[in-house]
């Protein structure tokens, strides 16, 4: 997958550069490339914000630094739905959830665009609308001041879902989300710890019982931390249990 970023702070990604995205992109799973909107101004002071036309608080990012920086990203001979998808963080987006990212991790080619200040000239999203797909995607209902966490946060949950990123792909499928229910507990030794014992069913050699007692750990959890999600499993006519 190739991952294309465009920040006025590039150096926000280095951390990139460690733990198993490092050795995803030291691999070749993961071709990453950090754009510096700056690098696309023409001023003194690499200007890249404006006040807002009709007032309002705050500056409003221009959109030429922008609509350069992308013409270097965007092979403008593929047409939109050929070419790669462009993701904006923002708080009036679409929620991020699990199966987004199982959803993105298909794509070759994302473009993460990441705002500051108040935002970005809605221009700049309705033409890149004309040369590629366009996503807001937000992490969740709140406030950050710029796309750059988000844009982590995305790129961690979709980069370790790519076949090799994570050694043990089992791991991936007994995590919470994955088949819409929160997680089981994790026990590991010492069997007692502080007077606390780990659940004797786990230490019972009986493969099935300990399934059956992980999915009803699962729906306990999920009943009383997420009664959302097992709203959203009825609405889309599945049962949680329903999916692989
Ligand atoms: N909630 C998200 S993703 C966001 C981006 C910028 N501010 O909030």
């Amino acid at each position: 997958m190739r991952i294309d970023i465009v920040t006025i702070f590039p150096e926000f990604f280095d951390v990139l550069d460690i733990s198993l995205l490092g050795k995803a992109r030291q691999t070749g799973l993961i071709d990453l490339g950090v754009h510096n909107l700056r690098d696309a101004t023409t001023d003194r002071h690499r200007t890249v914000d404006d006040t807002p036309y009709g007032g309002g608080a705050g500056m409003v990012m221009k959109p030429e630094p922008w609509g350069q920086t992308l013409d270097s990203i965007l092979d403008e001979k593929k047409n939109a739905d050929a070419g790669p998808l462009v993701i904006f963080p923002s708080p009036a987006g679409e929620v991020f959830t699990q199966a987004m990212a199982r959803e993105l991790v298909d794509e070759e080619h994302l473009v993460f665009g990441c705002g500051r200040y108040e935002g970005i000239d809605q221009r700049v999203f309705d033409h890149t609308a004309i040369r590629a797909r366009v996503r807001l995607v937000s992490l969740g209902d709140y406030v950050l001041n710029g796309g750059e966490v988000a844009v982590m946060a995305m790129i961690e949950a979709i980069g370790r879902l790519i076949p090799g990123v994570v050694g043990n792909p089992h791991s991936l499928v007994e995590e919470s989300h994955e088949d819409g229910l929160l997680e089981a507990p994790s026990y590991t030794k010492p069997s007692t710890w502080r007077g606390l014992d780990v659940p004797p069913i786990l230490l019972s050699g009986n493969h099935g019982a300990i399934a059956a007692w992980r999915r009803e750990q699962q729906l306990e959890r999920t009943r009383r931390v997420r009664p959302d999600l097992l709203d959203r499993a009825a609405n889309e006519g599945e049962s949680p249990s329903a999916r692989p």
